[in-house]
């Protein structure tokens, strides 16, 4: 079943524009000038039940708009969503029971009263029975550490405090998905991990579908099995995360600190027929650059420990936020040469 069904969707924005000088301000008086600005440019995508789909792109790239086509807040100019079952910006109030949102950026609590007051008003929002409403909170309590946070105002709670109250509130109606935008935003390294957790084991246990909005590589690798990536309002890359990177990534280094000296010569003798690159640091340690799909690393490396001593190993994944930028460098060229030519070209696809 699918969660979320987004059909050649579209949005544009009309936005005033000011003529310069006094002349042009007495002009604007009369007949102000528009401009469109066009922000989702008929994308379409299909999310199942269940996955975790990580939305990315860099700034401006229409991110944000859609979520809020998806959660209902904007009326699409055209094209069709629908999500669980419904079109968000009509039947509204059977819509919002069946999602939750998390904006980063701005909360859904009242800063004032206690968080649990915040939550009891939510339950009255969301229409939930007072028996699933204690069976649930008391879950997320338990899940997300809550209990020595429930009497005291929003505004007096730490950023990652009040994240995790966020969540909580987001989740009392047991929603069947959930909206994330910058979820782990300005966060410490243990409230980022502790969240990530969380996440997973929510979606594991109820199937929750997620669509997470980031521009932290790492809640992708954490979560993710997907990526949908935005360029300029269109999506340029559809699909997994390895994927993604054993496209796009270069390749993996791997670091080998050696017992006696070594010399480049014979790194490279012994790695012979193999596509790869050798840089000396020193006469203990080398670099090796594998890379994807020309070399693999088991294969470098047993021919290398069965002839030297080695006293440590490290290996160097590919940083995610290289292959990003090397897709947007990619995508942005290629939607430029195709402006005119039917968006579905300039989409990379996993098939
Ligand atoms: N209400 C609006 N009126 C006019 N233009 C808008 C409006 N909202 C967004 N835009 C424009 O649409 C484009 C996409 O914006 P959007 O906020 O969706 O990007 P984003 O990918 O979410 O970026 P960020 O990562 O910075 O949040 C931008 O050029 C933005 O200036």
């Amino acid at each position: 079943m699918l969660a979320i069904d987004v059909q050649q969707l579209r949005k544009e924005f009309q936005v005033q524009q000011s003529r310069g000088g006094l002349k042009g301000a007495f002009q604007d008086l009369f007949r102000r000038e528009y401009k469109h600005v066009t922000a989702v440019k008929d994308i379409s995508f299909q999310i199942p039940k269940g996955e975790i789909c990580g939305y990315i792109g860099e700034n401006g790239a229409g991110k944000s708009t859609t979520i809020k086509m998806l959660t209902g807040i904007l009326v699409p100019t055209s094209g069709e969503i629908k999500v669980n079952g419904y079109v968000p910006f009509k039947e509204r109030e059977k819509f919002v029971s069946g999602i939750g949102v998390v904006f980063g950026q701005r909360s859904q609590l009242w800063w004032d009263i206690g968080v649990v007051e915040s939550f009891q008003l939510l339950k009255k929002v969301y229409r939930v029975s007072e028996a699933d409403y204690k069976k649930r909170l008391d879950e997320l309590v338990d899940r997300l550490q809550l209990s020595d946070l429930l009497s005291r105002p929003v505004r007096k709670l730490s950023l990652g405090q009040r994240m995790r109250c966020e969540l909580a509130a987001s989740l009392i109606h047991n929603p069947a998905i959930l909206f994330l935008d910058e979820p782990t935003i300005g966060l410490d390294i243990v409230v980022k991990t502790e969240i990530r957790e969380f996440l997973k084991s929510l979606n594991q246990r109820y199937e929750t579908t997620i669509l997470l909005t980031t521009h932290d590589l790492q809640d992708i690798e954490a979560l993710c099995s997907r990526v949908i990536m935005l360029d300029d309002g269109r999506i340029i890359y559809d699909g997994g995360l390895e994927e993604l990177k054993a496209k796009w990534g270069k390749g993996k280094e791997v670091v080998l600190q050696f017992e006696y000296p070594v010399t480049l010569p014979k790194l490279q003798e012994l790695t012979q027929g193999l596509d790869v690159a050798w840089q000396l640091e020193n006469e203990l340690s080398a670099k090796v650059f594998i890379p994807y799909e020309r070399a693999n690393v088991s294969e470098v490396l047993s021919r290398v420990v069965g002839v030297l001593q080695i006293q440590d190993i490290k290996i160097n994944e590919t940083n995610t936020d290289d292959i990003v930028r090397e897709i947007y460098k990619s995508g942005s060229a290629e939607v430029k040469q195709t402006e005119d030519i039917k968006q579905d070209e300039g989409v990379f696809t996993h098939a």
